[in-house]
């Protein structure tokens, strides 16, 4: 890593600034109120805990008594853990064009972007195309930079389409510089370009053709020889066997481009890309993404060996060539250096609908609690759009442990251009899928393994060695990647998630305990997403039991007369505008908090009760761990239903089911209170905060009753879903009556 360093006092000599750090303006009030509600919550739980103990004479009271304890505890918790971020939020800026001043290009350190793919039919080529060509095409040296894409899928369409995405390089990377292009994803550019010229029209042909080429071959689902142009395509080609199937098949690596040799039609050099597709036997542990990055961090050692890492999904495209510079600005900074393991830019995600009805964005994840871990150790690693220091991969900030050969170390200078016989047999090996046992890769070295949420743990586990991130969150997004676009797909990602981050919470480096002992707030920041998943549990309880007790007409909070009736409100609506404040401070609209708390409550009431019990039946040795690729496909129809914003039920999925369930029960017991008003009948005083409850679950439910009732296309709730759920709704309430209420 000599070249890092020397990057770093050469340009420490110039005292420009590179970056800036400043405290939100908010924090202080944040404090003030995280003062004042603390004592809300208290005496809150006193009540309850009063009500437990003193007053539950019957099995009705004892029962709502502690199930409201127990919701509140777990909502103080939550609480409590998001305090560690609302302390000390911080916003960050960068200079890149500072650093051109007083940096030579010639000295910047090399650049080695991982791009992982998985799958070629729910994560189509052309994407993964699109985005290579896009880091590819950086504002960065070229002969720097190389390109490694993983692919899981091993999948001789990948393949095709990285040979042919090589051969149009030759003319996408002169064209972008020469236009200064902004979007250097050819997709997106010939998308939004409205500006032609023959030059355009001419390299937009060729690319319609590639396409033509790639697609072709997707569907047909084979390359077929017209395609192929040279001995060498053919021998790469030749390695799919009738025997190699994707859980089982020998180490693919097929250098397409060779840096230092390739040049492009303007005699430019070409960045080197590489196709990587591990090693994989039916017998042993892949520990998926992880495991593949893993693979590509020894591939890329043996070949490039830069000190710097990108990691990419593979919908995960550069949308500003300048982005590797703004990361140079923290890397570069002597005072940030010492302890950096990575850089995060946000994930950010294109053709999100006006008021983001699946809260896609996922606001607070991505833009909002990063800023203030940035202010303790930095933001979580978040998957995607991260330039991590290699060396960060290898023990901690001052002890650094050595991977078991010395060609892997992340100072080993590579002598030998990388298609020479003695690379490419050590990096065959160090992707083969034997490689790792006995040795440290996943426990202590490289991204680390035992969670389906890897990027959470590895992380996780790098703050805890000492190591510190940075957040850059620049105007002009630096990536743009593919969110879910239909309901159940994001219910499905969020329940894998649930279950990985269960897989840390019952570990031992657990964040409760191991990360609070190691890092104090910032462990607490950790053991806010560990505990996700317990948010079901004050959701479930606050969409059924409140309306249970409407329907037997017995009244479970406060009266309107007494003050713990303001209690409730303060607490409620403390909450719930905080939260808003910072959305909307963040650049988020109404339109898009209000969906963002309502797929919380769905999630409550899905995602995060499956993942549950997932995990429960996974531990217990009921079910095997499985990672479920997120769907980067779009279709036609479902398409535009999302674009004027409709929700998408679609298939039959037992994840509907408690939350129809949940729309069921609300209408009926708000109507029944309603009813009661209207007649003048029953306690109005009592009912009042479970009808406006009832209400409010309904107003949050209404994307469920249109799906019910009021839509006939593909994408509305199944049938069968709204049978069950009635059932099942009606089931509750008679036991919860017969049992309870009597
Ligand atoms: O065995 C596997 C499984 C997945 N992937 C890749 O992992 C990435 C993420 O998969 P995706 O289906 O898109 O999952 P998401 O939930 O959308 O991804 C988020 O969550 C993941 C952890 O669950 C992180 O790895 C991602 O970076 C983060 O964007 C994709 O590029 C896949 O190709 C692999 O390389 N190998
Ligand atoms: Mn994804």
């Amino acid at each position: 890593m000599g070249g890092l360093r020397e990057f770093t006092t050469s340009t420490a000599a110039a005292a420009t600034t590179l970056n800036t750090v400043e405290p939100l303006r908010r924090t202080t009030l944040n404090r003030v109120f995280a003062a004042v509600y603390t004592c809300a919550i208290s005496a809150l739980l006193y009540h309850h805990a009063q009500a437990l103990l003193l007053h539950n004479k019957t099995l009705l009271s004892f029962t709502i008594s502690l199930s409201l304890l127990v919701a509140d505890t777990v909502l103080a918790f939550m609480w409590i853990t998001t305090q560690s971020f609302r302390m000390r939020p911080v916003h960050r800026r960068e200079y890149p064009e500072n650093l051109k001043k007083v940096t030579k290009r010639d000295e910047f350190p090399g650049l080695d972007v991982f791009i992982c793919t998985a799958d070629p039919y729910k994560e189509p080529p052309m994407g993964v195309v699109n985005t290579a060509l896009s880091v590819m095409a950086y504002d960065y040296p070229t002969e720097k930079v190389s390109v490694y894409v993983s692919d899981d899928g091993g999948s001789i369409l990948t393949l095709f389409a990285l040979m042919e995405a090589a051969k149009f390089a030759n003319h996408w990377l002169p064209f972008c510089r020469k236009n200064d292009v902004m979007e250097r994803n050819p997709d997106a550019y010939f998308t939004s370009n409205q500006s032609w010229s023959y030059e355009t029209e001419n390299i937009k042909m060729m690319y319609e053709s590639l396409k033509v080429r790639v697609g072709h071959v997707v569907e047909t689902g084979k390359v077929s020889d017209e395609y192929i142009t040279s001995d060498q395509e053919h021998e790469a080609f030749d390695k799919w066997t009738d025997r190699f199937t994707r859980q089982d098949h020998p180490t693919v690596i097929q250098v397409l481009l060779e840096s230092r040799k390739d040049k492009d039609i303007t005699g430019n050099y070409l960045p080197n890309l590489v196709y990587v597709s591990r090693e994989k036997s039916k017998t042993s542990h892949h520990y998926f993404k992880a495991g593949a990055l893993n693979a590509l961090l020894r591939v890329s050692a043996t070949m490039s060996n830069a000190p710097i890492v990108l990691t990419l999904d593979c919908d995960a495209y550069s949308n500003d060539p300048e982005t590797p510079l703004r990361a140079l600005c923290y890397i570069s900074d002597p005072n940030i250096l010492p302890n950096l393991a990575f850089v995060q830019f946000p994930q950010r995600f294109r053709g999100i609908n006006k008021n983001d009805i699946y809260a896609s964005e996922n606001k607070c994840l991505y833009e909002i609690n990063p800023l203030g871990h940035d202010g303790l150790r930095g933001p979580h690693y978040v998957g995607t759009g991260t330039f991590f220091r290699r060396r960060a991969f290898f023990g901690n900030p001052s002890t650094f442990i050595a991977s078991e050969i010395v060609e892997l170390s992340p100072d080993h200078a590579v002598e030998e251009p990388i298609k020479s016989q003695s690379i490419l047999s050590l990096a065959h090996r160090v992707a083969g899928c034997n490689y790792e046992n006995q040795t440290n890769w996943g426990s202590k070295i490289g991204f680390r393994y035992g969670s389906l949420s890897e990027d959470y743990f590895t992380g996780f586990r790098q703050h805890c060695e000492g190591w510190r991130s940075v957040f850059c969150n620049p105007e002009r997004p630096a990536f743009y990647g593919d969110a879910p676009n239909n309901l159940l797909d994001l219910l499905h990602q969020n329940k894998r998630w649930a279950i990985g981050l269960l897989q840390v919470t019952f570990s031992k480096y657990s964040p409760v305990i191991f990360g609070i002992h190691s890092m104090g707030l910032m462990g607490l920041t950790y053991s806010h997403s560990a505990f996700w998943t317990s948010f079901s549990i004050p959701i479930t309880v606050y969409a059924f039991l409140p309306q249970l007790a409407l329907l037997n007409g017995v009244t479970i909070f406060p009266k309107v007369s007494e003050p713990l009736f303001f209690l409730y409100c303060f607490l409620f609506l403390g909450a719930y505008g905080q939260d808003f404040l910072e959305f909307v401070l963040e650049g988020g609209t109404f339109g898009k908090w209000w969906n963002d708390q309502r797929i919380w409550m769905i999630k409550g009431l899905s995602s995060y009760i499956f993942g549950l019990t997932e995990y429960l039946l996974m531990s217990l040795g009921i079910s095997a761990f499985g990672f479920n690729v997120t769907s980067k496909v779009v279709g036609d129809e479902l398409s535009k239903r999302y674009d004027q914003e409709i929700f998408e039920f679609g298939a039959p999925s037992p994840m509907f089911v408690p939350m129809t369930m949940a729309a069921i029960l609300n209408f009926f017991s708000f109507s029944w209170g309603f009813s009661h008003i209207i007649r003048g009948v029953g306690d109005l005083q009592g009912l009042l905060l479970q009808m406006l409850l009832s209400g409010f679950v309904m107003v949050n439910c209404w994307p469920i009753y249109e799906a019910i009732v009021l839509r006939s296309d593909k994408g509305k709730l199944p049938a069968k879903v709204t049978i069950i759920a009635t059932f099942l709704a009606w089931a509750l309430y008679y036991i919860a009556t017969s049992l309870i209420f009597k």
